[in-house]
């Protein structure tokens, strides 16, 4: 069992970080109105691999109320999802969907934040098991085209996470809803993580209004799959200040 004490001591401070920066990230959740209750997790991933032998994770507390979160109540887990030695008292136990999280680390290197909500326009996609298509230049600019839809798979085990990479692995899109269950995002850093999950509830929302639009929505086209790339292009590479 890993010790995060006897770890080396640039692998404490890569931690400590982190934890500073994942606790501060959920407070977006419910800033952005993507979650009720406690129901929404953030993750990162610590690269330590060539000092320890494996990367770490560090994820919310289980259950735990947004506005009890801080720094010292994030828990670190490897890779396998199992929490460490990590300074947190015993019976605090990590996200209950920790399993999902740890195998997107696992299965997908590039991948260094996770972020699950069920916010409500999102999951109602999820529960159509329906994949919002790409009518908006913001879809093609963040998601680079639809946004996917992931097997039906409940929690407890690897399958949502399976799932998640099934999808994901591969696509450009960094957000997937899991069918009867809700959205998954993922990004280079767990800030990338949460804006992917603000952009896919705002999208999925404009486009459900579009859809009841007074035409029934027959009007609400796909863009043209050329408009796509060069807008994902531009935004991805260009937008914003370098
Ligand atoms: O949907 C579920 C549980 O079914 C979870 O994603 C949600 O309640 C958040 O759980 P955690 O507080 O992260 O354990």
């Amino acid at each position: 069992m890993l010790v995060l004490d006897e770890l080396p001591v640039e692998v404490q401070e890569q931690v400590a970080v982190c934890r500073a920066e994942v606790s501060a990230l959920h407070a977006e959740l419910p800033r952005w109105g993507l979650v009720v209750w406690t129901a929404g997790n953030v993750s990162a991933r610590v690269r330590c691999a060539e000092q320890i032998g494996t990367d770490l994770i560090v994820i919310k507390p289980s259950g735990v109320s947004y506005d009890d979160l801080s720094p010292e109540r994030m828990v670190v887990c490897d890779l396998q999802g199992r929490k460490i030695v990590d300074g947190t008292p015993e019976r605090l136990t990590p996200s209950s969907d920790t399993a999902a999280h740890a195998y997107v680390y696992a299965h997908m290197d590039r991948v260094g934040g996770v972020v699950h909500t069920h916010s409500t326009y999102a999951t109602a996609w999820a529960a159509r098991r329906e994949p919002i298509p790409c009518v908006l230049t913001m879809m093609a600019d963040e998601f680079g085209g639809e946004i996917p839809v992931g097997p039906v798979a409940v929690i407890g085990d690897d399958s949502i996470g399976r799932g998640i990479v099934e999808v994901l692995d591969g696509h450009r899109s960094p957000a997937v809803l899991m069918a009867n269950h809700g959205p998954f995002t993922i990004g280079a850093d767990a800030r990338q993580a949460v804006k992917a999950a603000v952009m896919c509830e705002e999208v999925a929302r404009t486009v459900q209004i579009a859809r009841e639009g007074q035409d029934g929505g027959k009007n609400v086209q796909a863009l043209d799959p050329s408009l796509v790339d060069g807008l994902y292009d531009r935004y991805q590479n260009v937008y914003g200040q370098h």
